[in-house]
């Protein structure tokens, strides 16, 4: 029988253990070379959930990446006896960051050569100003979008469904786990919803629980819509080369017509992820709308690699920018621009301290409206010669193939299933 492996839930309190790095559901859930040790991390977290990121790394690295000789080593030990190496990040307020911005060997106007000046190796950024996000990350915040009562009662009433959100289950080498938030899917009506749970697969399993939108978040919905395309003209006018959209970015106007709501209890998470391509297309872009208490969004770029790397540096590498966190406030439109998924992993950070929010407690809630694309509809993709669908992948770390995209069967990235 599989192990069944739950991270306890964290009593709420104003101290909440140090950082988990744990996996998305929705995330791209893959056994490869170039995943690999955050899947490897993840298990462990899921395995050792009080053991912080650097321990378990720093034991990764001990033995030559091995899983099953970390957990071996640790389950005689109580875990409560590990060292804990990262310090407590304190947050300070901060107004913008252009008074201290570098551009030592680069471009004029580069964003990630700003970036880069200002992050480094096992560092996070703290970033709360629009203008600092936009320089700094694929990114654009609006603050205090919807009017005051609209945000709300949209608050109330998805904190009212979050009560029956489930926590997703997925499959990690042989072992289901949880993921450490819960989430449900919305989409535009009733016969959408039915496509949904026979037609598109999610690491390798149907949706149950799929939902019609409410009338107020397709009002909101019809709001998000114009903002989002402005942001992405700005973003395309002053960030991208020659004032033109990515490759393979769409050149349509985004129109979302589908929703993951998640909701955050306590010092929740979600960890370290680029989110599924396959029903999106390339360089998708999301809306991403925040209510209730303020949380941290992490981002981290996906550092490209040389083949010939030796397997530690491989393992070291996965902070080797350090991270950026993003303030993401009740009420707070985040846009993830067209580089995001594919060039950077993003996360929901575990609290440590949580201001408590009027209405919703000690929750967050946040709806990542998203574009389906049609023409992305299982039936127009490409399936495997045994039959299983397959996932869109884009090569993120091997330098010689870095941005290529691949239709991947699903069966092979399934464990124990071949394909
Ligand atoms: O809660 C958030 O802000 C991000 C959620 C997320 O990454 C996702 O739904 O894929
Ligand atoms: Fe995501």
């Amino acid at each position: 029988m599989e192990a069944f492996i739950s991270r306890k839930r964290p009593k709420l309190a104003s101290t909440i253990p140090e950082a988990q790095e744990t996996f998305s559901p929705r995330g791209n859930c893959l056994y490869d070379d170039e995943e690999s040790t955050d899947l490897k991390l993840a298990t462990l977290s899921s395995l050792f959930p009080t053991l912080d990121q650097a321990t378990l790394l720093d034991l990764l690295i001990s033995t030559d990446g091995s899983v099953e000789a970390v957990s071996g080593s640790l389950s005689g030990k109580t875990e409560d006896g590990s060292s804990r190496k990262r310090s407590a990040v304190s947050l300070g307020y901060q107004t913008s960051l252009s008074a201290f911005r570098k551009s030592e060997n680069a471009e004029p106007g580069s964003p990630s050569a700003k970036r880069r000046a200002l992050t480094r190796k096992g560092q996070t950024l703290h970033l709360y100003a629009p203008e600092d996000i936009a320089n700094h990350t694929p990114c654009s915040i609006i603050h205090n979008f919807l009017p005051a009562r609209e945000a709300d009662n949209l608050l109330r009433e998805l904190l009212e469904e979050a009560l029956t959100f489930e926590r997703q289950t997925f499959k990690l080498f042989d072992n289901v786990v949880q993921s450490p938030h819960s989430a449900c899917f919305y989409v535009e009506s009733l016969e959408e919803r039915e496509r949904q749970k026979t037609d598109y697969l999610y690491n390798g399993s149907y949706l149950k629980d799929v939902r019609q939108i409410t009338p107020q978040m397709r009002t909101v919905s019809n709001k998000v819509q114009p903002v989002v395309n402005e942001e992405i003209a700005k973003r395309t006018a002053h960030h991208y080369p020659d004032g033109k959209k990515l490759k393979y970015q769409s050149p349509h106007e985004w129109i979302p017509n589908a929703a993951f709501v998640n909701c955050y209890t306590g010092s929740e998470s979600v960890g370290f992820h680029c989110d599924q391509l396959t029903y999106l297309g390339p360089r998708a872009i999301i809306g991403s709308l925040s209510l209730g208490v303020a949380r941290e969004f992490r981002v981290r770029k996906i550092v490209a690699r040389d083949d010939d790397e030796h397997a530690d540096f491989k393992d070291q590498r996965a902070d080797a920018e350090g991270q950026i966190a993003i303030h993401l406030p009740h009420n707070s439109l985040l846009v993830m621009h067209a580089e995001m998924q594919e060039e950077w992993k993003h996360s929901i950070h575990p609290a440590k301290i949580i201001d408590p929010h009027p209405i919703a407690g000690n929750k967050r809630i946040n709806i990542t409206y998203r574009y389906y694309r049609e023409s992305f509809h299982p039936t127009y993709t490409p399936r495997c010669k045994c039959n299983v669908a397959t996932v869109l992948r884009c090569v993120q770390r091997k330098k010689e193939n870095r941005g290529r995209y691949m239709w991947m069967c699903h069966a092979g990235l399934t464990p124990g299933k071949g394909g």
